[in-house]
């Protein structure tokens, strides 16, 4: 080992201007807002903007931000020798404006024109008088292959063109969507010099089948929201001994229009989410080489659900009590001075609010639905959850309950949606909140007669609107390190809702948590059921054996759900599942899966309100799913 001190410099942060949404200046201020070192300027928000190359700079230098890239200079080489003549000139005209901006860098990205130079040396040719006269500026050329390009749409390609130019201002740009949306394997980036690597930018993406374009130009996303390996990629740049910025280019429809600051928050969180795990991928490789890495506070272990709060106003509680009466819950207790009832299963407790307006904080949700609004989580150490969640840079506030230990904090909340929070509790934290209630004496006889027909929570599904998708899946995988799963699509009777799984810990899960998102923005449209406007929201409770679970519920006076005869006969005819068991699944409206993994039964209540239900599974063998392919016969029956 060297006895040399090594001295590694920070990761510094950018995006694109194109990242986000409206003015020029709003995009400025919230980049700087949310705590970026630089930013790249595209060059159809500049064009558009009525600030002068010297007001930008001086705009960019108040708010203490670096323009680290002009973008993009397309169509630069072509095979007809007039036009590429007139790109030089056209290529000056950008380096004068960069001139004022104090900007030292320009993107070239491939073309994608048929007049795209298909002979590498004469492409490299063009490429090296390129660089003579940006040079002569003290300009660099960072030269991107574009997934899409006429000849060069590799980043081996780009790099090799590069090599063949040899020129010392010209470099290549990397973007992780062009290489890891064909599939490219990455682990080459290692062979190029990280000094001829002029700049990095970063987007994830979700898994979808399209054309490579139009999935780059309407579906990138940040680091920690889609489906791209990032951290391998991160740790192949490390490895190339990279130091430059680390930024964010992401053309995203949603973005486009979504709150400005909100997402320039959603993006730096993304880059310090993107160095903890590409960290971890090089500390599995005993790699040290590159730039220092943000090290949040790691995650401290956590318990599993232990309770809830459902809001639901004067007008749905009592519908919301006796649905709980019917699926085995008990009142136990009812706060002092608000009108705030708990109920109790085994070692789970629902509280739920019926105090008018609790429900109608959150914007955006009907006043007739009653919400999950907080879901309770038991963990040993709250307050390492909260460092963790303030490094990250999400909102967290400290619940300090009555009774309680000021030194430590019992309870760390997390805004995980707009409606919902997550209570991080501690082991003790419940004494002191209990304190609140009055607690109503249960007779003997009745304890006895109570069993614990649920063992926890197995899953909890929450309601999203578009445009605050990509930031709660990235809230729950950068602060809670929870691990995504393929998402889907479901049809069913009303419509089509995009569903995505998210979970804690691999097999023996210990948080599980459903994303629903319905077909754009339902939120206040008229033409959509009503239990579809806020999407769908349900808490999944397991058991060990849902027939007797199930047998249990209909004596305490739940209902099963009116499950077509049609589903059973379908079930027949896939599983060859024994009628004796059909029969007694469909007395009970007892759904079923299975894959190679093992089986799943789960049944579902009707909805309380507009869109909140319960459900109750059993898993056998290490069926991981969640009976996703009886969403449609669910919600008809629901809707009956
Ligand atoms: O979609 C494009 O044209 C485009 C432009 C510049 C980039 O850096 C890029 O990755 C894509
Ligand atoms: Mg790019």
């Amino acid at each position: 080992m060297s006895t040399q001190a090594q001295v590694r410099t920070r990761v510094r942060t950018s995006v694109a201007t194109v990242s986000l949404s409206g003015s020029l200046e709003e995009k400025l201020t919230a980049i700087a807002d949310a705590g970026f070192d630089g930013f790249e300027v595209f060059e159809p928000d500049f064009v558009s903007s009525p600030l002068s190359p010297g007001e930008l700079a001086t705009r960019a230098g108040d708010l203490g931000l670096r323009i680290d890239l002009y973008q993009p200079f397309r169509d630069l080489d072509s095979t007809d020798d007039e036009q590429f003549a007139r790109n030089l000139i056209r290529a000056e005209r950008k380096f004068d404006i960069m001139a004022q901006l104090g900007c030292d860098t320009i993107l070239v990205c491939s073309s994608p024109l048929p007049t795209a130079v298909r002979d590498d040396d004469r492409l490299a040719a063009q490429l090296h008088e390129l660089s003579v006269r940006a040079d002569r500026r003290g300009i660099r050329i960072a030269y991107e292959a574009l997934a899409w390009g006429a000849h060069v749409n590799t980043y081996r390609h780009a790099w090799d063109i590069v090599a063949r130019a040899d020129h010392p201002a010209l470099g290549t740009c990397l973007d992780s969507f062009h290489i890891l949306s064909r599939g490219d394997d990455p682990s080459g980036i290692r062979d190029i010099p990280g000094d001829k690597i002029f700049f990095l930018q970063l987007a994830d993406a979700p898994r979808l089948s399209m054309d490579v374009l139009s999935w780059s130009r309407h579906h990138r996303n940040f680091p920690g929201q889609g489906n791209f390996d990032l951290a391998t990629f991160g740790a192949h740049v490390q490895a190339s001994g990279y130091t430059g910025p680390w930024s964010l280019e992401v053309f995203n429809d949603v973005f486009r229009h979504s709150a400005t600051g909100r997402t320039a928050a959603d993006a730096h969180r993304s880059l310090l989410h993107l160095q903890e795990e590409v960290a971890r991928v090089q500390e599995s490789e005993c790699d040290t080489r590159g730039l220092s890495l943000f090290a949040p506070p790691a995650p401290a272990p956590i318990d599993g659900v232990v309770s809830l709060r459902l809001a639901a106003g004067p007008r749905k509680d009592g519908e919301l009590r006796e649905m709980l009466r019917h699926i085995g819950f008990h009142l136990v207790g009812r706060h002092r001075q608000h009108d705030l009832q708990l109920w109790r299963h085994g070692s789970l407790t629902i509280a739920v609010d019926a105090t008018a307006g609790t429900v109608w904080t959150a914007p955006g949700i009907p006043a007739d639905l009653p919400a999950l609004t907080q879901i309770g989580v038991r963990c040993a150490d709250p307050d390492a959850w909260g460092r963790r969640a303030a490094a990250l840079e999400m909102p967290v506030s400290e619940v300090d309950l009555p009774g309680a230990d000021p030194a430590q904090s019992d309870v760390v909340r997390l805004r995980v949606t707009d409606a919902t929070s997550l209570d991080l509790r501690s082991p003790s934290s419940g004494a002191g909140w209990l304190s609140a209630f009055e607690m109503y004496p249960i007779p003997v006889a009745q304890w006895r007669r109570q069993r614990a027909l649920f063992t926890g929570v197995d899953h909890i599904a929450l309601a999203l609107p578009a445009d605050s998708w990509d930031g709660v899946m990235l809230a729950l995988r950068s602060v809670l390190g929870m691990q995504p799963h393929e998402g889907l699509d479901v049809t069913d009777a009303v419509g089509l809702m995009h569903t995505q799984a998210l979970t804690l810990g691999d097999g023996d899960a210990r948080l599980r948590i459903l994303l629903n998102m319905v077909d754009g923005n339902a939120f206040g449209m008229e033409n959509i059921p009503v239990a579809r406007r806020g999407g769908v929201s349900h808490v999944a409770f397991s058991c060990e054996d849902i027939f007797t679970t199930a047998t249990h519920m209909v004596a305490g006076g739940y209902e099963p759900l009116p499950i077509s005869p049609n589903y059973y006969a379908d079930l027949e005819a896939r599983f060859g599942l024994h009628p004796e068991l059909l029969d007694r699944m469909r007395t009970l409206g007892i759904l079923y899966d299975a894959n190679a993994d093992g089986e799943f039964f789960h049944l579902f209540t009707r909805t309380v309100g507009a869109d909140l239900f319960f459900e109750v599974v059993q898993r056998v063998g290490g069926y991981k799913g969640y009976g996703e392919p009886n969403a449609a016969v669910r919600l008809s029956a629901q809707l009956r």
